[in-house]
């Protein structure tokens, strides 16, 4: 890539719309609340912690996310977590960040829900970029116990604007939960799902019919379905992509190898975000310029990157069309709308 397009990507206008908030738990911000909460660790430094990021699938990744989420026990460590994200996501020219967050992963551990929500909600209203919540249920654990969860953060339902589903994919398809995605439905939550990131496109299909989701968080392998890949571009159902987490959970084994570029040729909605950024080696910007480099990338595609991360957002009809316009307006500085 040209130190112009480098520059180009990394000062645009952008929304990331697949960040779990615990995914973007620093190894310094681990020890940091890992003493400030007496919690002791299986690792001795932030160094020989960072080592063990050698990621073989996402079982592998997952293992050590949950450790790494162990130091959150405060209302104040879940906000110090979220104003360090949106700060950083900031310096990439993130504008509007719809934030995932795994409340099964502390309220068993004794963390009350209060203390999740309100801790990471806080932090989204005064930190410096728009932020909304959109809280998941873990898929390797039961449906009753996600029904559970939604009812428990439910005297915060103003504080989260969806329900999504993450963890490990294989084994869970998304017909485990209807019920629960049917219950977020009536209470008029935005619905998204992680499908087709190791597990087959049939779990897309199944997240689109079945649970009814508005977005598919990764959904690389519907290439893999060409009648599928039709469908979604025809239903313009967006596809969050994360180039980073993919190669490092060896979906592709290198950046060559991503199919990003095909999925825009093939008339989807993708977009690229940054998923566990302090675990897959960057944040947006990061992603942006690894993808950029390893395929031929160019600028009509940022500009649709940009337009397709605002266009599959949450965002009231009107704030999503004062972003797309600033989105067009900085790329008519290089004569492409
Ligand atoms: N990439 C991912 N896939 C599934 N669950 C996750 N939880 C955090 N990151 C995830
Ligand atoms: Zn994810």
């Amino acid at each position: 890539m040209t130190t112009q397009m480098r520059s180009i990507v990394q000062n645009m206008p952008k929304a990331e719309l697949h960040i779990h908030i615990e995914g973007s738990l620093e190894p310094e911000l681990i020890f940091a609340l890992a003493q400030r909460n007496g919690v002791k660790l299986a690792y001795q430094s932030v160094e020989e912690l960072r080592a063990a990021y050698a990621f073989t699938n996402l079982q592998s990744f997952l293992d050590i996310y949950y450790a790494g989420a162990s130091v959150l026990l405060k209302e104040q460590d879940f906000y110090d977590m979220t104003m360090a994200y949106l700060q950083r996501a900031k310096a990439d020219h993130v504008r509007h960040a719809e934030i995932f967050f795994d409340p099964q992963t502390h309220t068993a551990r004794g963390v009350p829900m209060a203390d999740v929500i309100n801790g990471i909600h806080r932090a989204a209203t005064e930190g410096p970029i728009s932020a909304k919540l959109i809280l998941c249920f873990l898929r390797h654990l039961s449906e009753e116990d996600a029904l559970a969860t939604l009812e428990a953060a439910l005297p915060f339902r103003e504080q989260f604007i969806g329900v999504g589903l993450d963890s490990s994919e294989v084994g869970h398809p998304p017909e485990k939960f209807a019920r629960v995605f049917a219950r977020a439905r009536d209470l008029g939550l935005h619905l998204v799902a992680h499908a087709g990131e190791e597990g087959p496109p049939a779990y897309i299909e199944t997240a689109v019919d079945l649970l009814k989701v508005e977005r598919v968080d990764h959904g690389v392998r519907c290439l893999e379905d060409p009648a599928l890949t039709r469908r979604l571009a025809a239903l313009r159902m967006p596809l969050t992509v994360c180039p980073l987490s993919n190669t490092k959970l060896r979906v592709f084994d290198q950046m060559k190898d991503h199919n990003l570029l095909d999925l825009l040729d093939a008339g989807l909605v993708a977009m690229v975000n940054s998923d566990d950024p302090a675990y897959f080696g960057g944040y947006m910007n990061d992603n942006f310029v690894a993808v950029f480099d390893a395929l031929p990338l160019g600028l009509a595609h940022a500009h649709q990157l940009a337009r397709n991360s605002f266009e599959a957002s949450f965002l009231p009809a009107q704030e999503k069309q004062k972003y797309l316009d600033e989105v067009d307006t900085y790329f008519s500085a290089f004569n492409v709308v």
